[in-house]
């Protein structure tokens, strides 16, 4: 089977080269022409362009995004959208809000799935865990890439029409900050607590036998490997967010209580700066009981 692939950063790279390994053919495309140079090392024919991708493939033309969600899936689905087919297949494997690919699947003539991609870079060598949504007979087709890009088989499901495959990566990710929250919560109080813990002992022994192991812990263990205890000179600042806020969204929407993933994502907003609240409520702590004011 032949694959174009457009976007070659860190996930989309891990793409060439596990459907290469699994010996089908791959024409590549990005933006960065240093990407291009590593997937064509590993064994990709590159293109010129996104509509150089699909002059490129053969009769069966399927194509892979694999760019930041948002403009840039836009600006490549503008260059192909009057080139493709009604038996093309394009994958978007990004973190899209599904409701862009529901309106993106209703605007291209080919089969378009909404690929929901779970496990970062360590899929180069375990695979992904891929959630896909859109036409069941172009999910079946695609079944051989996504058996290779997927840990196997298991790895990858159809989650059902246009939009779910990324719906239930969205859901996946708030369970995900969930779990980062609740992990952090108990590793601070082990460090704040009665005793002076190694914490990457805890970690490790949580990870052999008990209750709550998993991937997340181990990352856990590897961080207090690496960064000691106290986390060294880890700043106290969480990035990204944008999932997180969509699956707030949306459980407002539906009125579904999310309290653990709501307070997870404003854990990380309130990471990013000084609180106002909380000067304020240092200050009315004088006020009501002339409690001293911290100043800086
Ligand atoms: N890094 C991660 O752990 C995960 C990322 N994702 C999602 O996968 C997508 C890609 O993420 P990464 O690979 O981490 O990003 P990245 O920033 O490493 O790579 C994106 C690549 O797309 C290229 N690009 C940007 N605009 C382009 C355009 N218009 N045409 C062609 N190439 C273009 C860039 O030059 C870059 O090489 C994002 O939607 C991200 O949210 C999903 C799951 C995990
Ligand atoms: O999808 C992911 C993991 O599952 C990616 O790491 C993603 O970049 C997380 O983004 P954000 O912090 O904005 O939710």
């Amino acid at each position: 089977m032949q694959l174009g692939v457009i976007g070659l950063g860190r996930m989309g790279q891990i793409v060439v080269e596990r459907v290469l390994d699994a010996g089908h053919d791959v024409v590549a495309f990005d933006l960065n022409s240093e990407a291009v140079t590593t997937a064509a090392e590993a064994g990709a024919e590159t293109a010129e362009g996104p509509v150089d991708v699909l002059d490129r493939l053969g009769d069966e033309r399927r194509v892979w995004l694999m760019v930041p969600a948002g403009e840039a899936v836009d600006a490549t689905l503008d260059e192909l959208a009057p080139h493709l087919r009604e038996r093309d297949v394009v994958v978007d494997g990004g973190n899209s809000h599904f409701e862009a690919s529901v309106r993106r699947a209703e605007r291209v003539d080919a089969a378009y799935l909404d690929c929901g991609t779970s496990g970062g870079p360590a899929g180069a060598e375990l695979g992904f865990s891929l959630m896909i949504g859109g036409p069941a007979w172009a999910y079946e087709e695609m079944t051989p890439v996504f058996d290779a890009v997927a840990t196997g088989p298991e790895g990858h499901g159809h989650m059902g029409p246009a939009g779910s495959g990324h719906y239930v990566k969205m859901v996946h990710n708030g369970v995900e900050y969930a779990l980062m929250q609740a992990y952090g919560e108990g590793f601070e109080l082990l460090f704040e607590g009665r005793y002076d813990l190694d914490l990457e002992s805890v970690a490790r022994t949580w990870n052999n036998g008990a209750v709550i192991r998993s991937w997340l812990l181990e990352l856990c263990e590897e961080a207090f490997r690496e960064e000691g205890s106290d986390l060294g000179d880890v700043a106290d600042h969480v990035a990204g967010g944008s999932t997180g806020t969509w699956t707030v969204q949306e459980a407002l929407e539906q009125e579904v209580p999310v309290p653990l993933i709501y307070q997870a994502l404003a854990e990380r907003f309130a990471s990013r700066e000084e609180r106002f609240s909380r000067r304020l409520a240092n200050r009315l702590r004088y006020g009501f009981g002339r409690h001293e004011v911290a100043r800086e």
